[in-house]
Protein backbone atom coordinates (compact mmCIF):
# COMPACT_ATOMS: atom_id res chain seq x y z
CA UNK A 1 0.00 0.00 0.00
CA UNK A 2 2.62 2.65 1.42
CA UNK A 3 4.67 1.47 -2.15
CA UNK A 4 1.46 2.13 -3.99
CA UNK A 5 1.24 5.87 -2.56
CA UNK A 6 4.60 6.64 -3.41
CA UNK A 7 4.84 5.69 -6.65
CA UNK A 8 1.23 7.82 -7.16
CA UNK A 9 3.28 10.61 -5.65
CA UNK A 10 6.10 10.02 -7.88
CA UNK A 11 3.87 10.26 -11.12
CA UNK A 12 2.14 13.56 -9.49
CA UNK A 13 5.24 14.68 -9.24
CA UNK A 14 6.75 13.93 -12.54
CA UNK A 15 2.96 14.56 -14.06
CA UNK A 16 3.13 18.39 -12.57
CA UNK A 17 6.91 18.59 -13.10
CA UNK A 18 6.05 17.81 -16.96
CA UNK A 19 3.10 19.92 -16.96
CA UNK A 20 5.23 22.90 -15.78
CA UNK A 21 8.10 21.91 -18.63
CA UNK A 22 4.94 22.22 -21.16
CA UNK A 23 3.70 25.22 -19.92
CA UNK A 24 7.32 26.94 -19.76
CA UNK A 25 7.69 26.19 -23.17
CA UNK A 26 4.43 26.92 -24.82
CA UNK A 27 4.87 30.36 -22.82
CA UNK A 28 8.05 31.24 -24.57
CA UNK A 29 7.04 30.64 -27.92
CA UNK A 30 3.70 32.76 -27.44
CA UNK A 31 5.57 35.58 -25.70
CA UNK A 32 8.97 35.89 -28.17
CA UNK A 33 11.01 39.11 -28.08
CA UNK A 34 11.31 40.77 -30.92
CA UNK A 35 14.22 43.87 -31.09
CA UNK A 36 13.93 43.52 -27.26
CA UNK A 37 10.01 43.90 -27.11
CA UNK A 38 7.99 41.17 -25.52
CA UNK A 39 5.46 40.04 -27.76
CA UNK A 40 2.10 37.65 -27.55
CA UNK A 41 2.29 35.86 -30.62
CA UNK A 42 -0.62 34.22 -31.50
CA UNK A 43 -0.46 30.14 -30.01
CA UNK A 44 0.04 27.41 -32.69
CA UNK A 45 0.92 23.48 -32.82
CA UNK A 46 4.43 22.36 -31.36
CA UNK A 47 7.56 23.19 -34.30
CA UNK A 48 10.71 21.24 -35.02
CA UNK A 49 13.56 22.47 -36.30
CA UNK A 50 14.20 23.73 -39.67
CA UNK A 51 10.78 22.34 -40.68
CA UNK A 52 8.81 24.25 -38.14
CA UNK A 53 5.56 23.18 -38.02
CA UNK A 54 5.19 21.28 -41.62
CA UNK A 55 5.02 18.49 -40.41
CA UNK A 56 1.30 18.82 -38.67
CA UNK A 57 0.59 19.62 -42.62
CA UNK A 58 1.51 16.62 -43.58
CA UNK A 59 -1.43 14.07 -45.24
CA UNK A 60 -4.30 16.94 -45.54
CA UNK A 61 -4.68 19.42 -47.77
CA UNK A 62 -3.19 22.59 -46.39
CA UNK A 63 -6.87 24.34 -45.93
CA UNK A 64 -7.72 21.41 -43.91
CA UNK A 65 -5.15 20.38 -42.12
CA UNK A 66 -5.41 24.21 -40.98
CA UNK A 67 -8.85 24.08 -39.91
CA UNK A 68 -8.12 21.05 -38.06
CA UNK A 69 -4.68 22.87 -36.32
CA UNK A 70 -7.66 25.76 -35.60
CA UNK A 71 -10.28 23.62 -33.63
CA UNK A 72 -6.94 22.92 -31.25
CA UNK A 73 -5.11 26.18 -31.21
CA UNK A 74 -7.43 28.68 -32.18
CA UNK A 75 -9.32 31.28 -34.98
CA UNK A 76 -5.47 32.96 -34.87
CA UNK A 77 -2.58 30.75 -35.29
CA UNK A 78 0.82 30.75 -35.53
CA UNK A 79 2.68 28.33 -37.97
CA UNK A 80 6.29 28.30 -39.06
CA UNK A 81 6.66 26.92 -42.66
CA UNK A 82 10.53 26.13 -43.12
CA UNK A 83 11.75 29.64 -41.95
CA UNK A 84 8.56 31.62 -42.67
CA UNK A 85 6.11 32.54 -39.74
CA UNK A 86 2.60 32.10 -41.23
CA UNK A 87 -0.49 33.38 -39.33
CA UNK A 88 -3.46 31.70 -39.81
CA UNK A 89 -6.83 33.84 -39.76
CA UNK A 90 -9.89 30.60 -39.40
CA UNK A 91 -13.12 32.48 -38.09
CA UNK A 92 -15.42 35.53 -39.17
CA UNK A 93 -13.77 37.61 -36.32
CA UNK A 94 -10.07 37.09 -36.78
CA UNK A 95 -10.95 37.42 -40.84
CA UNK A 96 -13.01 41.02 -40.05
CA UNK A 97 -9.74 42.50 -38.09
CA UNK A 98 -7.51 41.49 -40.76
CA UNK A 99 -9.35 42.69 -43.30
CA UNK A 100 -11.63 45.15 -42.66
CA UNK A 101 -9.54 46.61 -39.21
CA UNK A 102 -6.10 46.64 -40.12
CA UNK A 103 -6.73 46.18 -43.90
CA UNK A 104 -4.29 48.79 -45.00
CA UNK A 105 -1.58 46.82 -42.47
CA UNK A 106 -2.12 43.66 -44.19
CA UNK A 107 -2.91 45.10 -47.97
CA UNK A 108 0.51 43.76 -49.46
CA UNK A 109 1.41 40.79 -50.79
CA UNK A 110 4.83 38.52 -49.80
CA UNK A 111 8.04 38.66 -52.56
CA UNK A 112 8.42 34.66 -52.73
CA UNK A 113 10.89 33.35 -55.19
CA UNK A 114 8.12 31.80 -57.14
CA UNK A 115 6.61 35.43 -57.52
CA UNK A 116 9.73 36.97 -58.02
CA UNK A 117 10.14 34.33 -60.97
CA UNK A 118 6.66 34.91 -62.08
CA UNK A 119 6.69 39.08 -62.47
CA UNK A 120 10.28 39.31 -63.69
CA UNK A 121 8.92 39.84 -67.00
CA UNK A 122 6.65 42.25 -65.61
CA UNK A 123 4.39 43.41 -62.68
CA UNK A 124 1.00 42.60 -62.76
CA UNK A 125 -2.06 43.26 -60.57
CA UNK A 126 -2.44 40.17 -57.92
CA UNK A 127 1.34 40.05 -56.94
CA UNK A 128 2.00 43.41 -56.57
CA UNK A 129 3.07 45.07 -53.27
CA UNK A 130 1.08 47.37 -52.27
CA UNK A 131 1.80 51.10 -53.75
CA UNK A 132 1.60 52.97 -56.75
CA UNK A 133 1.68 50.63 -59.29
CA UNK A 134 -0.57 48.29 -57.35
CA UNK A 135 -3.10 51.63 -57.27
CA UNK A 136 -2.91 52.35 -60.67
CA UNK A 137 -3.94 48.81 -62.05
CA UNK A 138 -6.39 48.00 -59.38
CA UNK A 139 -8.59 51.36 -60.33
CA UNK A 140 -7.96 50.38 -63.73
CA UNK A 141 -9.58 47.14 -63.25
CA UNK A 142 -12.01 48.64 -61.01
CA UNK A 143 -12.85 51.59 -63.73
CA UNK A 144 -12.75 50.30 -67.22
CA UNK A 145 -11.51 46.00 -67.13
CA UNK A 146 -14.11 44.28 -64.95
CA UNK A 147 -17.03 46.93 -64.02
CA UNK A 148 -20.42 46.41 -64.79
CA UNK A 149 -20.19 47.96 -68.08
CA UNK A 150 -17.65 46.12 -69.50
CA UNK A 151 -18.64 43.11 -68.42
CA UNK A 152 -22.00 43.62 -69.69
CA UNK A 153 -20.47 44.00 -73.20
CA UNK A 154 -18.75 40.72 -73.47
CA UNK A 155 -22.42 39.28 -73.12
CA UNK A 156 -22.48 38.38 -76.65
CA UNK A 157 -19.14 36.35 -75.86
CA UNK A 158 -20.17 34.64 -73.26
CA UNK A 159 -23.40 33.84 -74.88
CA UNK A 160 -22.31 32.17 -77.99
CA UNK A 161 -19.92 30.35 -75.85
CA UNK A 162 -22.42 28.87 -73.61
CA UNK A 163 -24.09 27.50 -76.84
CA UNK A 164 -20.89 26.18 -77.97
CA UNK A 165 -20.56 24.32 -74.33
CA UNK A 166 -24.15 22.94 -75.17
CA UNK A 167 -23.41 21.85 -78.34
CA UNK A 168 -20.51 19.60 -77.12
CA UNK A 169 -22.27 18.26 -74.31
CA UNK A 170 -24.99 17.42 -76.35
CA UNK A 171 -22.77 15.45 -78.64
CA UNK A 172 -21.07 13.76 -76.00
CA UNK A 173 -24.08 12.64 -74.76
CA UNK A 174 -25.65 11.60 -77.87
CA UNK A 175 -23.60 8.36 -77.66
CA UNK A 176 -24.99 7.39 -74.74
CA UNK A 177 -21.76 7.52 -72.85
CA UNK A 178 -21.18 10.12 -69.91
CA UNK A 179 -20.21 13.63 -70.69
CA UNK A 180 -16.91 14.84 -68.88
CA UNK A 181 -18.74 18.09 -67.33
CA UNK A 182 -14.70 19.20 -65.93
CA UNK A 183 -13.36 19.38 -69.23
CA UNK A 184 -16.00 20.82 -71.31
CA UNK A 185 -16.57 23.55 -68.81
CA UNK A 186 -12.87 24.12 -68.45
CA UNK A 187 -12.78 24.96 -72.44
CA UNK A 188 -15.64 27.07 -71.83
CA UNK A 189 -14.49 29.10 -68.95
CA UNK A 190 -10.99 29.63 -70.52
CA UNK A 191 -12.72 30.26 -73.97
CA UNK A 192 -15.43 32.72 -72.82
CA UNK A 193 -12.45 34.90 -70.66
CA UNK A 194 -9.62 34.92 -73.15
CA UNK A 195 -12.29 36.06 -76.02
CA UNK A 196 -13.58 38.98 -73.66
CA UNK A 197 -9.04 39.46 -72.86
CA UNK A 198 -7.99 39.56 -76.49
CA UNK A 199 -10.87 38.81 -79.16
CA UNK A 200 -11.55 35.82 -81.56
CA UNK A 201 -9.03 36.46 -84.22
CA UNK A 202 -5.87 35.77 -82.93
CA UNK A 203 -3.49 33.26 -84.92
CA UNK A 204 -2.37 30.44 -82.64
CA UNK A 205 -5.19 31.04 -80.36
CA UNK A 206 -4.67 27.15 -79.48
CA UNK A 207 -1.04 27.60 -78.26
CA UNK A 208 -1.71 30.72 -76.02
CA UNK A 209 -4.63 29.69 -73.84
CA UNK A 210 -2.08 26.16 -73.43
CA UNK A 211 0.59 28.55 -72.61
CA UNK A 212 -1.89 30.22 -70.40
CA UNK A 213 -3.21 27.22 -68.57
CA UNK A 214 0.44 25.86 -68.09
CA UNK A 215 1.23 29.27 -66.42
CA UNK A 216 -1.81 28.80 -63.67
CA UNK A 217 -0.65 24.99 -63.29
CA UNK A 218 3.48 26.14 -62.67
CA UNK A 219 2.16 29.21 -60.71
CA UNK A 220 -0.29 27.49 -58.28
CA UNK A 221 2.91 24.73 -57.14
CA UNK A 222 4.32 24.26 -54.29
CA UNK A 223 7.91 25.87 -54.46
CA UNK A 224 10.64 24.91 -51.92
CA UNK A 225 12.49 28.21 -52.18
CA UNK A 226 9.23 29.97 -51.25
CA UNK A 227 9.90 28.71 -47.54
CA UNK A 228 13.49 28.19 -47.21
CA UNK A 229 14.14 31.61 -48.72
CA UNK A 230 17.50 31.69 -47.62
CA UNK A 231 18.79 28.03 -48.25
CA UNK A 232 20.95 28.01 -51.48
CA UNK A 233 20.41 24.17 -51.66
CA UNK A 234 16.36 24.44 -51.53
CA UNK A 235 16.79 27.49 -54.84
CA UNK A 236 18.84 24.79 -56.03
CA UNK A 237 16.95 21.31 -55.76
CA UNK A 238 13.56 23.44 -56.64
CA UNK A 239 12.88 22.90 -60.35
CA UNK A 240 10.20 25.61 -59.44
CA UNK A 241 11.54 28.76 -60.43
CA UNK A 242 12.92 27.36 -63.78
CA UNK A 243 10.26 26.02 -64.70
CA UNK A 244 8.26 28.95 -64.36
CA UNK A 245 10.98 30.98 -65.66
CA UNK A 246 10.29 29.16 -68.28
CA UNK A 247 6.92 29.10 -68.87
CA UNK A 248 6.99 32.86 -68.25
CA UNK A 249 8.96 33.64 -71.07
CA UNK A 250 7.22 31.32 -73.54
CA UNK A 251 3.72 33.21 -72.43
CA UNK A 252 5.52 36.91 -72.83
CA UNK A 253 6.59 35.90 -76.56
CA UNK A 254 3.06 34.37 -77.60
CA UNK A 255 1.79 37.47 -75.81
CA UNK A 256 3.90 39.71 -78.05
CA UNK A 257 2.37 37.95 -81.12
CA UNK A 258 -0.92 38.67 -79.95
CA UNK A 259 -0.08 42.15 -79.17
CA UNK A 260 1.65 42.81 -82.49
CA UNK A 261 -0.85 41.03 -84.49
CA UNK A 262 -3.80 43.62 -82.66
CA UNK A 263 -1.33 46.77 -83.70
CA UNK A 264 -1.09 45.71 -87.16
CA UNK A 265 -4.90 45.15 -87.44
CA UNK A 266 -5.50 48.86 -86.12
CA UNK A 267 -2.99 50.19 -88.03
CA UNK A 268 -4.76 48.43 -91.13
CA UNK A 269 -7.84 50.42 -90.12
CA UNK A 270 -9.60 46.69 -89.19
CA UNK A 271 -11.38 46.09 -86.16
CA UNK A 272 -12.97 49.86 -85.50
CA UNK A 273 -16.36 47.59 -86.05
CA UNK A 274 -15.18 45.11 -83.08
CA UNK A 275 -15.99 45.17 -79.55
CA UNK A 276 -13.27 46.57 -77.56
CA UNK A 277 -11.45 43.63 -75.60
CA UNK A 278 -9.21 44.24 -72.39
CA UNK A 279 -6.16 43.65 -74.48
CA UNK A 280 -7.11 47.32 -76.16
CA UNK A 281 -7.86 49.20 -72.90
CA UNK A 282 -4.78 48.45 -71.80
CA UNK A 283 -2.31 48.90 -74.99
CA UNK A 284 -4.72 51.75 -74.66
CA UNK A 285 -2.85 53.42 -72.05
CA UNK A 286 -5.35 51.51 -69.73
CA UNK A 287 -8.24 54.49 -69.34
CA UNK A 288 -5.32 57.61 -69.09
CA UNK A 289 -2.14 58.93 -67.74
CA UNK A 290 1.04 57.54 -68.92
CA UNK A 291 0.63 54.56 -71.11
CA UNK A 292 1.56 51.32 -69.39
CA UNK A 293 4.35 49.39 -70.46
CA UNK A 294 4.80 46.22 -71.97
CA UNK A 295 5.45 44.30 -69.05
CA UNK A 296 2.56 45.46 -67.38
CA UNK A 297 0.22 44.26 -69.82
CA UNK A 298 1.81 41.83 -70.48
CA UNK A 299 1.51 41.08 -66.46
CA UNK A 300 -1.86 41.78 -66.14
CA UNK A 301 -3.29 39.67 -69.16
CA UNK A 302 -1.41 36.77 -67.09
CA UNK A 303 -2.71 37.55 -63.67
CA UNK A 304 -6.98 38.19 -65.27
CA UNK A 305 -6.48 34.52 -67.01
CA UNK A 306 -5.13 32.91 -63.57
CA UNK A 307 -7.17 34.52 -61.30
CA UNK A 308 -10.28 34.63 -63.54
CA UNK A 309 -10.25 31.26 -65.71
CA UNK A 310 -9.65 28.05 -62.77
CA UNK A 311 -11.49 29.99 -60.27
CA UNK A 312 -14.68 30.43 -62.38
CA UNK A 313 -14.44 26.75 -63.79
CA UNK A 314 -13.75 24.97 -60.48
CA UNK A 315 -16.79 26.97 -59.27
CA UNK A 316 -18.95 25.50 -61.79
CA UNK A 317 -17.74 22.14 -61.61
CA UNK A 318 -18.29 21.89 -58.19
CA UNK A 319 -21.85 23.35 -58.51
CA UNK A 320 -22.75 20.69 -60.75
CA UNK A 321 -21.33 18.16 -58.78
CA UNK A 322 -23.45 19.48 -55.04
CA UNK A 323 -26.73 19.47 -57.36
CA UNK A 324 -26.65 16.16 -58.69
CA UNK A 325 -25.82 14.87 -55.05
CA UNK A 326 -28.54 17.10 -53.99
CA UNK A 327 -31.83 15.86 -56.34
CA UNK A 328 -34.44 18.15 -55.02
CA UNK A 329 -31.80 21.65 -55.02
CA UNK A 330 -31.09 20.26 -58.71
CA UNK A 331 -35.20 20.15 -59.91
CA UNK A 332 -35.70 23.00 -58.02
CA UNK A 333 -33.29 25.26 -60.32
CA UNK A 334 -34.30 23.07 -63.02
CA UNK A 335 -37.75 23.93 -63.14
CA UNK A 336 -36.48 27.78 -62.12
CA UNK A 337 -34.30 27.63 -65.34
CA UNK A 338 -36.98 25.68 -67.81
CA UNK A 339 -39.68 28.32 -66.47
CA UNK A 340 -37.75 31.34 -66.65
CA UNK A 341 -36.47 30.56 -70.67
CA UNK A 342 -39.46 28.56 -71.36
CA UNK A 343 -40.52 28.84 -74.72
CA UNK A 344 -36.41 30.07 -75.61
CA UNK A 345 -33.83 28.19 -77.77
CA UNK A 346 -31.23 29.13 -75.21
CA UNK A 347 -30.15 30.57 -72.15
CA UNK A 348 -29.73 34.42 -72.49
CA UNK A 349 -28.58 36.83 -69.90
CA UNK A 350 -31.50 39.04 -69.68
CA UNK A 351 -33.61 36.26 -68.44
CA UNK A 352 -30.76 35.50 -65.66
CA UNK A 353 -32.07 38.48 -63.55
CA UNK A 354 -35.19 36.10 -63.01
CA UNK A 355 -33.02 33.04 -61.57
CA UNK A 356 -32.50 33.89 -57.57
CA UNK A 357 -32.54 29.83 -56.66
CA UNK A 358 -29.78 29.72 -59.06
CA UNK A 359 -28.11 32.55 -57.75
CA UNK A 360 -28.45 30.85 -54.33
CA UNK A 361 -27.00 27.44 -56.21
CA UNK A 362 -23.92 29.50 -56.65
CA UNK A 363 -23.70 31.52 -53.11
CA UNK A 364 -23.83 27.91 -51.27
CA UNK A 365 -21.30 26.33 -53.66
CA UNK A 366 -18.89 29.37 -52.79
CA UNK A 367 -19.20 28.92 -49.23
CA UNK A 368 -19.29 25.57 -49.50
CA UNK A 369 -15.62 25.55 -52.01
CA UNK A 370 -14.22 28.87 -51.50
CA UNK A 371 -11.93 28.59 -55.14
CA UNK A 372 -8.77 30.00 -53.47
CA UNK A 373 -9.66 28.25 -49.90
CA UNK A 374 -6.87 30.17 -48.32
CA UNK A 375 -7.37 33.40 -50.30
CA UNK A 376 -4.30 35.20 -51.14
CA UNK A 377 -1.45 35.25 -49.20
CA UNK A 378 -0.93 38.76 -48.03
CA UNK A 379 1.95 40.08 -45.56
CA UNK A 380 2.04 42.07 -42.85
CA UNK A 381 3.50 45.32 -43.02
CA UNK A 382 3.84 46.95 -39.87
CA UNK A 383 3.58 45.42 -36.44
CA UNK A 384 -0.35 44.94 -35.61
CA UNK A 385 -2.29 43.58 -33.00
CA UNK A 386 -5.09 41.39 -34.10
CA UNK A 387 -7.78 39.27 -31.57
CA UNK A 388 -5.17 40.59 -28.78
CA UNK A 389 -2.21 38.78 -30.09
CA UNK A 390 0.90 40.11 -32.09
CA UNK A 391 1.39 39.81 -35.52
CA UNK A 392 4.91 41.20 -36.13
CA UNK A 393 5.55 42.85 -39.41
CA UNK A 394 7.22 40.64 -42.40
CA UNK A 395 4.53 37.60 -41.55
CA UNK A 396 2.95 35.65 -43.93
CA UNK A 397 -1.29 35.97 -43.36
CA UNK A 398 -3.16 33.58 -44.43
CA UNK A 399 -7.13 33.73 -44.40
CA UNK A 400 -8.85 30.38 -44.66
CA UNK A 401 -12.17 31.19 -46.41
CA UNK A 402 -12.75 27.56 -46.90
CA UNK A 403 -12.64 26.69 -42.69
CA UNK A 404 -14.86 30.45 -42.13
CA UNK A 405 -17.33 29.00 -44.68
CA UNK A 406 -17.78 26.10 -43.36
CA UNK A 407 -18.07 27.33 -39.47
CA UNK A 408 -20.47 26.25 -37.25
CA UNK A 409 -20.64 28.98 -35.44
CA UNK A 410 -21.45 30.84 -38.28
CA UNK A 411 -23.70 28.43 -39.98
CA UNK A 412 -24.91 26.02 -37.48
CA UNK A 413 -24.57 22.45 -37.13
CA UNK A 414 -25.35 21.88 -41.22
CA UNK A 415 -22.50 23.70 -42.20
CA UNK A 416 -21.13 20.93 -43.66
CA UNK A 417 -24.48 20.66 -46.04
CA UNK A 418 -25.03 21.68 -49.51
CA UNK A 419 -28.27 24.21 -49.09
CA UNK A 420 -28.80 26.55 -50.80
CA UNK A 421 -32.50 27.49 -48.96
CA UNK A 422 -30.11 28.23 -46.00
CA UNK A 423 -29.59 32.15 -48.01
CA UNK A 424 -33.93 32.11 -48.11
CA UNK A 425 -33.78 31.61 -44.10
CA UNK A 426 -33.78 34.65 -41.99
CA UNK A 427 -30.45 34.02 -40.31
CA UNK A 428 -28.99 33.88 -43.23
CA UNK A 429 -30.84 36.00 -45.83
CA UNK A 430 -28.75 38.88 -45.96
CA UNK A 431 -25.38 37.29 -46.22
CA UNK A 432 -23.82 37.91 -48.76
CA UNK A 433 -19.97 37.40 -50.12
CA UNK A 434 -19.29 41.13 -51.79
CA UNK A 435 -16.71 41.53 -48.69
CA UNK A 436 -18.97 42.64 -45.62
CA UNK A 437 -19.90 39.93 -44.45
CA UNK A 438 -16.72 38.05 -43.01
CA UNK A 439 -18.76 34.50 -42.52
CA UNK A 440 -18.35 34.29 -46.11
CA UNK A 441 -15.58 35.59 -48.09
CA UNK A 442 -14.40 33.64 -50.93
CA UNK A 443 -13.23 36.49 -52.42
CA UNK A 444 -11.59 37.68 -50.06
CA UNK A 445 -12.27 41.33 -48.27
CA UNK A 446 -11.25 44.46 -48.26
CA UNK A 447 -8.91 46.36 -50.63
CA UNK A 448 -7.26 43.28 -52.09
CA UNK A 449 -10.37 41.58 -52.80
CA UNK A 450 -11.20 40.17 -55.91
CA UNK A 451 -11.79 42.94 -58.25
CA UNK A 452 -13.45 40.06 -60.77
CA UNK A 453 -16.93 39.01 -58.72
CA UNK A 454 -19.38 40.52 -61.70
CA UNK A 455 -17.16 38.91 -64.49
CA UNK A 456 -17.06 35.75 -62.94
CA UNK A 457 -20.42 35.56 -61.77
CA UNK A 458 -21.60 36.52 -65.30
CA UNK A 459 -19.99 33.57 -66.88
CA UNK A 460 -20.85 31.13 -63.95
CA UNK A 461 -24.44 32.22 -64.37
CA UNK A 462 -25.05 31.80 -67.85
CA UNK A 463 -23.54 28.49 -68.25
CA UNK A 464 -25.07 27.21 -64.80
CA UNK A 465 -28.52 28.19 -66.63
CA UNK A 466 -27.34 26.29 -70.06
CA UNK A 467 -26.67 23.44 -68.61
CA UNK A 468 -29.99 23.00 -66.72
CA UNK A 469 -32.17 24.59 -68.85
CA UNK A 470 -31.15 21.70 -72.21
CA UNK A 471 -29.99 18.69 -69.89
CA UNK A 472 -31.18 16.36 -67.15
CA UNK A 473 -28.17 15.09 -65.07
CA UNK A 474 -27.53 12.23 -63.40
CA UNK A 475 -24.40 10.24 -61.80
CA UNK A 476 -23.26 7.88 -64.52
CA UNK A 477 -25.22 4.21 -63.85
CA UNK A 478 -23.19 2.21 -61.48
CA UNK A 479 -22.17 5.42 -59.49
CA UNK A 480 -23.05 5.22 -56.29
CA UNK A 481 -21.33 8.42 -54.28
CA UNK A 482 -19.46 10.81 -56.00
CA UNK A 483 -15.92 11.33 -55.20
CA UNK A 484 -15.84 15.18 -53.65
CA UNK A 485 -11.65 15.06 -53.26
CA UNK A 486 -9.94 18.41 -53.84
CA UNK A 487 -6.72 18.42 -55.10
CA UNK A 488 -3.66 20.13 -53.83
CA UNK A 489 -2.90 23.81 -55.02
CA UNK A 490 -3.75 27.32 -54.62
CA UNK A 491 -7.39 26.55 -56.01
CA UNK A 492 -9.23 23.86 -54.67
CA UNK A 493 -10.54 21.96 -57.70
CA UNK A 494 -11.46 18.48 -57.72
CA UNK A 495 -9.19 16.12 -58.16
CA UNK A 496 -11.14 13.86 -59.84
CA UNK A 497 -12.95 15.18 -63.34
CA UNK A 498 -16.75 14.88 -63.10
CA UNK A 499 -18.20 12.13 -65.19
CA UNK A 500 -22.05 12.63 -65.65
CA UNK A 501 -25.01 11.29 -67.54
CA UNK A 502 -26.71 14.25 -69.36
CA UNK A 503 -30.50 13.45 -71.45
CA UNK A 504 -31.47 16.31 -73.96
CA UNK A 505 -34.51 17.79 -72.72
CA UNK A 506 -34.29 21.10 -74.92
CA UNK A 507 -32.37 20.32 -77.92
CA UNK A 508 -29.82 23.29 -78.92
CA UNK A 509 -30.52 24.38 -82.23
C1 LIG B 1 -15.45 32.18 -58.86
C2 LIG B 1 -14.67 33.13 -59.33
C3 LIG B 1 -13.59 33.81 -58.52
C4 LIG B 1 -13.20 33.63 -57.23
C5 LIG B 1 -13.77 32.66 -56.20
C6 LIG B 1 -12.12 34.56 -56.97
C7 LIG B 1 -11.45 34.69 -55.77
C8 LIG B 1 -10.41 35.57 -55.54
C9 LIG B 1 -9.72 35.68 -54.29
C10 LIG B 1 -10.01 34.86 -53.05
C11 LIG B 1 -8.78 36.64 -54.42
C12 LIG B 1 -7.81 37.11 -53.35
C13 LIG B 1 -8.50 38.12 -52.48
C14 LIG B 1 -7.70 38.54 -51.27
O1 LIG B 1 -6.47 38.45 -51.27
O2 LIG B 1 -8.37 38.98 -50.31
C15 LIG B 1 -8.87 37.14 -55.77
C16 LIG B 1 -8.07 38.13 -56.28
C17 LIG B 1 -8.14 38.56 -57.56
N1 LIG B 1 -9.06 38.17 -58.52
FE1 LIG B 1 -10.55 36.83 -58.28
N2 LIG B 1 -11.88 35.27 -58.11
C18 LIG B 1 -12.76 34.86 -59.08
C19 LIG B 1 -12.85 35.33 -60.36
C20 LIG B 1 -12.07 36.32 -60.89
C21 LIG B 1 -12.18 36.82 -62.24
C22 LIG B 1 -13.20 36.33 -63.27
C23 LIG B 1 -11.20 37.76 -62.39
C24 LIG B 1 -10.84 38.58 -63.60
C25 LIG B 1 -11.05 38.25 -64.83
C26 LIG B 1 -10.49 37.87 -61.12
C27 LIG B 1 -9.44 38.72 -60.88
C28 LIG B 1 -8.77 38.83 -59.68
C29 LIG B 1 -7.62 39.69 -59.47
C30 LIG B 1 -6.98 40.61 -60.51
C31 LIG B 1 -7.22 39.52 -58.13
C32 LIG B 1 -6.07 40.21 -57.43
C33 LIG B 1 -6.54 41.46 -56.71
C34 LIG B 1 -5.43 42.19 -55.97
O3 LIG B 1 -4.45 41.58 -55.56
O4 LIG B 1 -5.56 43.43 -55.79
N3 LIG B 1 -11.05 36.99 -60.25
N4 LIG B 1 -9.88 36.48 -56.43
Amino acid sequence: MAGNHENHGLLLAGAILLLTLLLVVKLRRRSKQYGGVTLNLPPGPWQLPVIGSMHHLVGALPHRAMRNLALRHGPLMLLRMGELPVVVASSAAAAMEIMKTHDVAFATRPRTNTTVSLTGDGLGIALAPHGDHWRRVRKLCATELLGAPRVRSFRGTREAEAAALVASVAVEAASGAAVNVSSLVATYVADAVVRSMVGDRIADREAFLACLCEGVRVAAGFSLADLFPSSRLARALSGTARQVEATVREMSRLMDGVIEEKRARKAAGAGCEEEEDILDVLLDGGGGGAPLDIGTVRAMMRDLFGAGSETSASTLQWAMAELVRKPAALRRAQAEVRSALAGQSRAREEALQELPYLRLVIKETLRLHAAVPLLLPRECREPSRVLGYDVPQGTMVLVNAWAIGRDAASWGPDAEEFRPERFEEESAAAVDFRGTDFQLVPFGAGRRMCPGITFGLAVMEVALASLLFHFDWELPGGTEELDMAEAFGITARRKSDLWLHATVVVPPL
